[in-house]
């Protein structure tokens, strides 16, 4: 009774409060990753954004972890073997099937330009997928100031190009093409988005001249590779990201050798034409199984791409 009054009840009291509290607390922390989960599976928009954030900090983590290791060896396209590795498992984890038709193309001897469609950041999924070795992209200049991922895209070596200065994106590129040339013992390849910026729809916008006075300056082949659209898995717009099958067609090269800057109006409408055809066919059902058949029948018919096999290849 004496300990009744005073201190006693008021410890016990505040001791319970705390109790409940920390039985709150942990309840909470038990049911928030539950109640993440469930709407994980309900809703498709949080499972987009989560997939989203998940890519980015994939890739923000990679490019902490290994840029040291780049730092090693310097700025160096070799390092871009570290790049792909890292980003080599992102189709795992979405449950992305890549199927890649044609990849026999991109094994030539020499340096060429590749110019592919870009749909969307997941196109860096695809990219790895077929990117030869010695191999760089072109990319915009902003993304040399996203932290340890500029310093890792610099350490492999991508070229940074200011979109909206044309005149020193030319030089950068007309650099490019010197390099390309002179690096015949181990060959220099680069990969070009000619679209020039992200595209969602299922059709490509008109194509920048970069790559193509790229290639005619160095005197070297285009690759035309076509990633096929999205749609069935993802969309940024509607926010959807799903598992799915994506295809990737090499097409035929385009060969540049004689040709001069006059001729990169036509050259650029003409492979924008046979990729445009590819991923029209690739928008069918099975993203056009019919594809390699098409384009035999685009070379006979006399199409720019002359050269080429039509062997499949499926990973
Ligand atoms: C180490 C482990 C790391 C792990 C971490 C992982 C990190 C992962 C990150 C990976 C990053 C991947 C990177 C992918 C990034 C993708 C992109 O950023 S896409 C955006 C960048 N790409 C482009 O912009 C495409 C290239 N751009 C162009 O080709 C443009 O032509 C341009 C040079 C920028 C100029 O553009 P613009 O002026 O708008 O338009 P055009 O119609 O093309 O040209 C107008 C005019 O100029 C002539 N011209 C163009 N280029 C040249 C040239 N090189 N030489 C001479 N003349 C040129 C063109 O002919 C036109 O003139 P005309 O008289 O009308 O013909
Ligand atoms: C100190 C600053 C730290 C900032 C950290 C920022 C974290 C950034 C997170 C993730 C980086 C992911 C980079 C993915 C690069 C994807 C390449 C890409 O798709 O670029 C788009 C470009 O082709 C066209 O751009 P626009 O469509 O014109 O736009």
């Amino acid at each position: 009774f004496q300990e009744f009054p005073g201190g006693w009840s008021g410890s016990s009291l505040r001791g319970g409060t705390m109790d409940l509290l920390l039985l709150l607390l942990l309840h909470g922390l038990l049911l928030l990753p539950l109640a993440a989960l469930l709407l994980y599976r309900c809703s498709s928009t949080f499972q987009y954004l989560c997939k989203m954030a998940f890519f980015n900090c994939w890739i923000v983590a990679m490019a902490t972890l290994l840029s040291p290791f780049a730092a090693f060896r310097g700025r160096s396209v070799e390092n871009m073997k570290l790049l792909r590795a890292s980003l080599l498992p992102l189709k795992r984890f979405y449950g992305i099937r890549m199927r890649v038709r044609g990849s026999e193309r991109l094994q030539l001897p020499g340096p060429f330009v590749i110019v592919c469609n870009h749909q969307a950041s997941l196109d860096l999924i695809g990219m790895v997928e077929v990117i030869p070795d010695r191999c760089v992209p072109i990319a915009k200049r902003e993304l040399l100031y996203l932290g340890t991922v500029g310093w890792a895209c610099w350490l492999s070596g991508i070229i940074f190009i200011e979109r909206h200065r044309r005149d020193a994106a030319i030089g950068v590129i007309s650099r490019t093409a010197g390099t390309m040339r002179r690096e015949n013992v181990s060959r220099l390849c680069v990969w070009v988005f000619p679209e020039g910026t992200r595209n969602p729809g299922r059709s490509m916008l008109p194509f920048k001249r970069g790559a193509f006075h790229l290639a005619v300056q160095a005197q070297v082949p285009i690759v035309p590779i076509v990633i096929s659209p999205y749609c069935d898995f993802f969309s940024s717009k509607e926010k959807r990201f799903t598992s799915g099958t994506c295809t990737i067609q090499v097409l035929p090269r385009v060969e540049t050798r004689g040709l001069s800057p006059k001729d990169v109006p036509k050259l650029t409408e003409s492979v924008w034409q046979a990729m445009a055809k590819a991923l029209a066919e690739m928008s069918m059902s099975d993203h056009g199984d019919q594809d390699t058949e098409q384009l035999q029948l685009g070379e006979d018919r006399g199409s720019p791409q002359g050269q080429g096999d039509t062997a499949e290849s499926s990973k």
